[in-house]
């Protein structure tokens, strides 16, 4: 049996092979992937490694690009007693998830069901971080395995199960195998830089607020909803404006829209003038360390080596349009300092006008739409009453940019 401490990852996509698991085999955990996928556990099994191709290094001295081996890698299905077993394995000490927010429902019973098991069994603390972009995703896990636990399996996983929140940031798109010599098609592309900021007092175990086996890469932090704001209302918030009007000029990459000057002007306007500016008031971030932070954020879109997708990056405009969420978030907050917003309006006027087929919820926020009526939509979606600043700057934008290509 492996000496080494385990840990099991659910969701073996992008940001699970890309980004978490790398960073817990680097730091010497046995990494379980856990998947509904069976196609994709059977090659797991079969294959046991896998390569990270960092995308944007210039490489290495040889002029190859640099590939990160990830080995002695093993899957089980998410819906079978074998997952439940690896819950009670005497070596686990974490859980991990990047499976997107609306699945964490799916796996709530899993979990429930593999705590009580390594309760019977005499098992160990565990700690379980949902790696999502939402504000709180672990916390919104927790509520739900809580309440599939009662009696001494409620009181157990009060004292031995962690559930810390974190935000997660790095840019994972789309890999094509073949594009980049790969050997596997578990290899998955990344880009270099990375951010995973955990709240530590949660944290469970030897030493409170800290992992028993510590991770490398990991950052613990007391004041965790600062950075998750930040992340969510900068980061996602911009990468959401740009794929949303770069969709709708016909554009097919996050490079090749931020490079339209249009489409910067309103996504720095929406960082700095608004989101930002709210973000520094409620937080106390400097104005110019974070005016910094945004303009990283923009050189890591603008980077060509990434290449990714607007598609992807506007993947399920409704969960994209949550209240919480990056878009109509920071301008609630704009909302609560009386900054007066120009440029996220058209951001979300551009999300309600993301239209693609093959996404289910853009069908649906199309059909509502249609049967609502926009006014009266917005309404439901974001809050804002109806003739308010916002909501109005919201129906201008969208009537503007409705089947016009210009969008500043
Ligand atoms: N890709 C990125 O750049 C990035 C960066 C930061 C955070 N995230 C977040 O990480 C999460 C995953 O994103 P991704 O890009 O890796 O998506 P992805 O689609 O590549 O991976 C999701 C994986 O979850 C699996 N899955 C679905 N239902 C499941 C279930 N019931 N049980 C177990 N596995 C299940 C899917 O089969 C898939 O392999 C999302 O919440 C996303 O917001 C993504
Ligand atoms: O994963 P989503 O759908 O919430 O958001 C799409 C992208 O903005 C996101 O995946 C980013 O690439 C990621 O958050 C970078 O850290």
């Amino acid at each position: 049996m492996s000496v080494k401490p385990r840990a099991i990852h659910f969701g073996a996509g992008n940001i699970g092979r890309g980004f978490i698991a790398p960073l817990l085999s680097q730091s010497g955990y046995h990494v379980v992937f856990t998947d509904v996928d069976k196609d994709l556990i059977d090659t797991i099994n079969e294959e046991k490694s896998y390569g990270v191709h960092i995308l944007d290094t210039n490489g290495t001295e040889d002029g190859e690009k640099e590939v990160q081996e990830i080995i002695h890698v093993k899957g089980v299905l998410s819906t079978g007693n074998d997952l439940i077993r690896e819950i009670e394995h005497p070596k686990l000490k974490l859980i991990t998830t990047a499976v997107g927010l609306p699945i964490l429902d799916k796996i709530a019973p899993a979990l429930a069901k593999g705590i009580k098991a390594r309760r019977a069994a005499g098992g160990g603390t565990i700690n379980i971080i949902a790696c999502e972009n939402a504000i709180g995703a672990t916390a919104q896990l927790a509520e739900k395995v809580r309440k599939l636990l009662d009696g001494q399996d409620a009181e157990w996983a009060a004292q031995h199960v962690g559930f810390p929140n974190c935000s997660v940031d790095r840019i994972v798109p789309p890999f094509n195998p073949e594009e980049h010599d790969a050997e596997s098609e578990l290899d998955v592309g990344v880009e270099e830089f990375f951010e995973w900021v955990v709240e530590g007092p949660s944290l469970k175990g030897e030493k409170p607020g800290a992992l028993d086996v510590p991770i490398d890469g990991m950052t613990l932090t007391d004041n965790l909803a600062a950075y998750n704001e930040r992340k969510l209302f900068t980061l996602n918030a911009g990468h959401a404006i740009v794929a949303y009007l770069g969709h709708l000029k016909g554009l097919q990459t996050v490079d090749e829209s931020i490079a339209d000057e249009e489409i910067a002007a309103v996504v720095r306007g929406a960082l700095h003038e608004e989101a930002g500016a709210a973000l520094c008031r409620k937080h106390n971030f400097e104005e110019k360390a974070h005016g910094k932070y945004i303009e990283k954020i923009i050189t890591r879109f603008q980077n060509a080596a990434v290449k990714d997708d607007v598609v992807r990056v506007g993947r399920q405009p409704l969960r994209k349009l949550g209240r919480g969420d990056r878009l109509v978030g920071p301008a609630r907050m704009c909302t609560e300092y009386n900054i007066s917003m120009r440029h996220l309006p058209r951001g979300i006027a551009a999300a309600l006008l993301y239209h693609n087929e093959e996404d289910e919820q853009s069908v649906e926020m199309r059909k509502a739409i249609e049967e609502k009526g926009l006014e009266k939509y917005i309404v439901e979606l974001t809050g804002f009453e109806d003739g308010s600043d916002i909501h109005k700057e919201i129906l201008k934008s969208y009537a503007e940019l409705n089947g016009s290509k210009k969008v500043a």
